[in-house]
């Protein structure tokens, strides 16, 4: 395992490293490609996005926004401006701060059109829409499922994008958005990127913050034999994997860390 680990006391710090690692991969993206093809994930990262890209005015005025294409690493299954979407996290807290005039990036959300259900939770999952959910979204991958980053979080289980601990879609081989049904973390359906995605990315970073975070990074960095989601992603090879953490979160977890 090689992943880099860059560890700051402050969350501004940890922030504003994200925002130039990904400036450095826009560069690099645009200059081979024109274009930024680039993944999210929901819960804290959001607001991370927010420090790095909004608030540092440094920062912002270098997002070309116009050559990013901007995908979702997974996707609850539920209205994009409900509460739990991960699209509509990013929606509030990016994409409505950006100041007037600026061009959008390209977005690739779910088809919001199949899902079911009252706030699109059916009483019953539907497992044939949320497939074709899963289908769409995989059809409206970049070309070869390549992407230039992959920004990911770290539950406190160790899950990342929606593959959990000991879930049969760590196993995935054969789709590149898989859905699942029985999410341990609510809500319960959602779509995923699978291996094969993350597999093929240029470069994947994780934004872990927190001392809730220190006893599972433990295990990820201190157990060469886990078979958490999360040291799984560190253990693809041809892959730059990078962490990105505050001290409290790596507090007593064996691993060289360095500033960005
Ligand atoms: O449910 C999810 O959780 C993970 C981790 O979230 P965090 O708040 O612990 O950082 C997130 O990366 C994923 O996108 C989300 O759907």
């Amino acid at each position: 395992m090689c992943a880099k680990v860059y560890s700051f006391a402050e969350s501004v710090e940890v922030a504003n490293s994200v925002g130039k690692h990904i400036l450095k991969l826009q560069k690099s993206a645009i200059a081979s490609s024109d274009s930024f093809k680039i993944a999210l994930s929901g819960g804290s990262l959001g607001n991370v996005l927010k420090k790095a890209l909004i608030d540092n005015t440094s920062i912002a005025s270098e997002v070309q926004w116009d050559k990013w294409e901007v995908y979702f690493s997974d996707e609850r299954l539920v209205p994009l401006d409900h509460p739990d979407s991960n699209y509509g996290l990013f929606n509030e807290l990016v994409l409505k701060n950006l100041p007037s005039g600026t061009k959008h990036p390209s977005l690739h959300v779910i088809d919001e059109s199949l899902l079911t259900g009252k706030d699109g939770q059916a009483a019953g999952a539907d497992s044939d829409k949320d497939k074709q959910i899963a289908e769409a979204y995989a059809a409206s991958l970049p070309q070869d499922a390549k992407f230039d980053l992959i920004l990911l979080g770290c539950g406190p289980d160790g899950h990342t994008c929606s593959l959990f601990p000991g879930h049969k879609l760590l196993n995935e081989r054969d789709q590149l958005i898989a859905y699942i049904s029985d999410s341990p973390k609510l809500p319960p359906r959602r779509i995923t990127f699978t291996f094969p995605v993350l597999e093929r990315a240029t470069a994947i970073a994780f934004v872990a913050e927190g001392a809730g975070k220190a006893a599972i990074l433990k295990d990820i960095f201190g157990d060469e034999s886990s078979k958490l989601p999360s040291k799984l992603v560190n253990d693809i090879s041809g892959v730059e994997v990078s962490w990105f953490v505050d001290n409290s979160a790596v507090e007593g977890v064996r691993v060289i860390t360095s500033k960005y």
